[in-house]
C-alpha cells in the first residue's frame, strides 16, 4: 500500500515535457486519492513566488539576466537551489500525508540539461544533477516517478495554445523550442526504461481509473 509502515508517506513525482499534462494528472490522482480516504500534500517545482532561485530561472528563461540561460548547468543549478530550499517542507509533507504528489522534481533537471547538452539518460549531466541534489543538498529521492506518454507534437502544441490563451503565461525560451522538448522526451523516456533511482510508470494524462487504483495498491 502507499502507506508506508513507519508512518511517512510516498513521494511520488510526475514528469514531462512543457504541456504534456503534468498539473492535470495531479489534480486527478489528488481528487481520486482524497475521495478515497488518502492524505494527499501537492508541491510544484519551480516554486515562483516562493523561491528568488525559481524567479530568477523563469526571468532568465523570458530574456532577461543577460546570458545566464545560455549556461544549462547555472539554469539546472538555479532549479536545484529551489529545491534545496523546499527540503524541510517536503520532509515535513511526508511526515504529515499518505502521498506526496509533486508537479516537476530533479528528473526535470536530469533531462532538461542533458538534453540542452546533447547528452543521454546515461551522460555526466544526469550524473551531475543526482550527485548534486540528491547527495550534496540531500533531497529525498522519490519512491516513484511518473512519466506522461504524450507525443512531444501534442504536448508543444497545448504549451503554445496555453501561451495564447494566457498573457500571464506567454511561451518561456524552452517552451518555444522545438527541438530541445523532443530532446528532453527522449531523455525522459530513457530515464523511464532504465528506472532512474525508483520504479518509473509510463501513463496516459487522461488517467485511467484502474491505473490510478494500481498506483495506490502498487
Ligand atoms: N489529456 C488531455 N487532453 C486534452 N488537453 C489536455 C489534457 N491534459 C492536459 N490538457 C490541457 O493541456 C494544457 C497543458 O496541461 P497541463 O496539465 O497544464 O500541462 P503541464 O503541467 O505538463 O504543462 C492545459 O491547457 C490542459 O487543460
Ligand atoms: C523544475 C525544473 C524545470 N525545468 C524547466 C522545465 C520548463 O521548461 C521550465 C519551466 O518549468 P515549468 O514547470 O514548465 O513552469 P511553467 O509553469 O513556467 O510552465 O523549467 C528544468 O529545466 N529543471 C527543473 O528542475
Amino acid at each position: 500500500m502507499l502507506t508506508s509502515l513507519c508512518g511517512v508517506g510516498v513521494l511520488i513525482a510526475v514528469e514531462g515535457i512543457d504541456g504534456a499534462g503534468k498539473r492535470t494528472l495531479v489534480d486527478g490522482l489528488t481528487s481520486r486519492w482524497r475521495d478515497a480516504g488518502r492524505r494527499v500534500t501537492t508541491m510544484a517545482f519551480p516554486r515562483y513566488g516562493e523561491s528568488v532561485h525559481a524567479d530568477i530561472a523563469a526571468e532568465a528563461l523570458h530574456g532577461s539576466h543577460g546570458d545566464l540561460r545560455s549556461s544549462a548547468y547555472a539554469m539546472a543549478m538555479l532549479f536545484a537551489l529551489d529545491r534545496a530550499g523546499a527540503a524541510a517542507d517536503i520532509r515535513a509533507a511526508l511526515a504529515g500525508s499518505d502521498v506526496v504528489l509533486l508537479d516537476r522534481y530533479v528528473a526535470s533537471n536530469a533531462a532538461y540539461t542533458a538534453a540542452r547538452c546533447g547528452e543521454d539518460a546515461t551522460g555526466e549531466a544526469v550524473e551531475w544533477v543526482a550527485e548534486l541534489e540528491f547527495h550534496r543538498f540531500a533531497l529525498p529521492v522519490p519512491d516513484h516517478h511518473l512519466l506522461i506518454d504524450v507525443p512531444a507534437e501534442v504536448a508543444m502544441g497545448r504549451a503554445a495554445a496555453r501561451g495564447d490563451a494566457d498573457t500571464t503565461r506567454g511561451r518561456d525560451l524552452y517552451e518555444r523550442d522545438n527541438t530541445l522538448q523532443h530532446d528532453v522526451d527522449a531523455v525522459y523516456r530513457q530515464l523511464a526504461q532504465n528506472n532512474w533511482l525508483s520504479p518509473w510508470w509510463v501513463l496516459d494524462a487522461n488517467l485511467a481509473p484502474s491505473l490510478a487504483d494500481d498506483l495506490l495498491t502498487a
